[in-house]
């Protein structure tokens, strides 16, 4: 039997398009899954490259079928099923052996599973990977965490299968154990931040402004090819123009208001809290995510409290400036916590090559990012991306159409959960005086924790009343 260089277990949707995309690639692939009959269907449906993919219906043969030291990538849900396959796979493997978990996977499991199988001489590999089922088959962004060894055994098939960017391979191997997933999860958590931008504009034009989803689509469209280009907002103002063949009505009006969440988004919120760090519009829409799925009680609100919306009064490209405003400090709030973590965890994080393999392949993939990866390569003041003199410049011009879509939202009764969260970060950090003194007096006068004084070294109480 032929050694396949890699396996992959789990064929549904993300790991029948990774070994479709591995044969493509002229790499041979050892392919199972755990309910076999789906093994015969995926090849039929493979074609010719049905070639280069070795089926087999038991684990163990499956194990015999790779070369050594073997190479096992795992795309399946990665809590407990993850847990249970390592249990399962791990007797049948040798020292040097790397098993990669490619799924959406907590890093303090990874890191976790890394340690375990680090203590038998096997190798864990935490791949994030990024671009939904079509990225996955015609490449997508990948972030490795793990082990040189493995890096050395998994770099040269993940370089030919990700997304190129002008030619560069958008994957990279990121640091040990937990980091490569951990990026992908505030990957996540800035595209949650930047689907629901995109929702709070679309509903400031279609609720305040009147405009029917196929124009707003236009709009969309037409930013899709300036500064704003970006995956979320082409597919938003593809989407935008599909008809519901049911009723006739435009698609997007007969789809339920209430977001899933799979769970990335709100680790990558309780990750930034847990480290002391702030991730606003990331926790504004995974908050607004949840009060979405309260359908029921919102409907019963309306009634009660009245769900009347005045006009909005900005004009499209007021928006699309407030849109690139809000952009920016999502990403900024993205990559402070993946200092955090770096240094937490130190990792020594490259943050413009981060930004460089999300700048094809992924689901955030924009315009910005060669702007970021050049702006984080020049090492902005404090590490800050705000801070870098093209982004300070671009905020300056772009904030008061914020400020102006804000104030015209806020008075028209509109949710803008995101856009007002990042307008709050970005004047609360320009300014080098702000309103935490009176926290630390009242701290002092209730619990008597003292406050540092201006210019002055040591732990101070204030003269307050007994
Ligand atoms: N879909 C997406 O856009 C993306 C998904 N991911 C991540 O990739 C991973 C796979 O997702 P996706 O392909 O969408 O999921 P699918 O539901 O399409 O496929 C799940 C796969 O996992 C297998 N599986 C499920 N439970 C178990 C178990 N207990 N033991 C062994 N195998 C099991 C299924 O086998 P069976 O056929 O027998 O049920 C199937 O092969 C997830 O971790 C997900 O978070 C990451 C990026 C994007
Ligand atoms: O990883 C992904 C994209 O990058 C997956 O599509 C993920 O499921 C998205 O998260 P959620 O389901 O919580 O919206």
């Amino acid at each position: 039997m032929s050694q396949a260089q890699i396996g992959v277990y789990g064929l549904g949707t993300m790991g029948s398009a990774l070994a479709l995309n591995m044969a493509e690639h002229g790499f041979d692939v050892a392919v199972t899954n755990r309910e076999s009959d789906w093994i015969a269907a995926f090849l039929a449906e493979a074609g010719d490259l049905a070639e280069r993919l070795h089926p087999h219906d038991r684990l163990e043969s499956f194990v015999c079928g790779l070369k050594t030291p073997r190479v096992i990538l795992f795309m399946i849900p990665s809590g407990a099923p993850m847990d249970a396959m390592i249990k399962a796979i791990t007797p049948l493997l040798s020292p040097g052996d790397t098993v990669i978990d490619g799924g959406n996977a907590n890093f303090h499991d990874t890191r976790r599973r890394a340690a375990e199988l680090g203590a038998r001489d096997l190798h864990f590999v935490g791949l994030g990977v990024s671009g939904g089922e079509l990225g996955a088959r015609t490449g997508p962004s990948m972030m490795m965490g793990g082990s040189d060894h493995s890096w050395q055994q998994l770099g040269p098939i993940l370089r030919e299968i990700a997304a190129h960017y002008e030619g560069v391979p958008c994957v990279a191997h990121l640091g040990p154990d937990g980091a490569g997933h951990f990026v992908k999860t505030v990957h996540n958590g800035i595209e949650y931040a930047d689907m629901q931008v995109i929702a709070e504009i679309y509903s400031l034009l279609r609720n305040g402004a009147a405009m029917p989803p196929n124009e707003i689509g236009a709009l969309f469209t037409a930013w899709d090819r300036g500064p704003l280009k970006s995956y979320l907002v082409e597919i938003t103002g593809r989407l935008l123009g599909y008809t519901d063949p049911e009723t006739g009505h435009p698609m997007v009006d007969v789809i339920k208001d209430a977001a899933g969440q799979k769970g990335t988004g709100r680790w990558t919120v309780i990750e930034a809290l847990r480290m002391g760090q702030s991730a606003s519009m990331i926790e504004a829409a995974v908050g607004a995510r949840g009060w979405s799925s309260e359908k029921d009680t919102r409907q019963t609100a309306e009634s009660i409290l009245g769900g009347s919306l005045g006009a909005f009064d900005g004009t499209p490209d007021v928006l699309a400036e407030a849109f690139m405003a809000a952009r920016i400090l999502c990403y900024a709030q993205g990559f402070r916590i993946l200092a955090a973590a770096s240094e937490e965890y130190d990792w020594a994080l490259d943050f413009a090559e981060i930004a460089r393999i999300w700048r094809a392949g992924c689901i955030i993939r924009s315009a910005l990012l060669d702007d970021i990866a050049g702006a984080f390569g020049a090492d902005p003041p404090h590490g800050q991306l705000i801070l870098a003199p093209e982004f300070a410049q671009t905020l300056a011009r772009t904030l008061p159409a914020l400020r102006q879509v804000v104030c015209s939202a806020v008075h028209g009764g509109h949710a803008v959960p995101a856009l007002s969260a990042g307008l709050a970060w970005y004047d609360s950090m320009r300014l080098g005086h702000g309103s935490a003194n009176i926290i630390q007096a009242q701290r002092d006068v209730f619990g008597y924790h003292g406050f540092e004084r201006l210019g002055q070294e040591g732990k101070h109480h204030g003269p307050w009343w007994d």
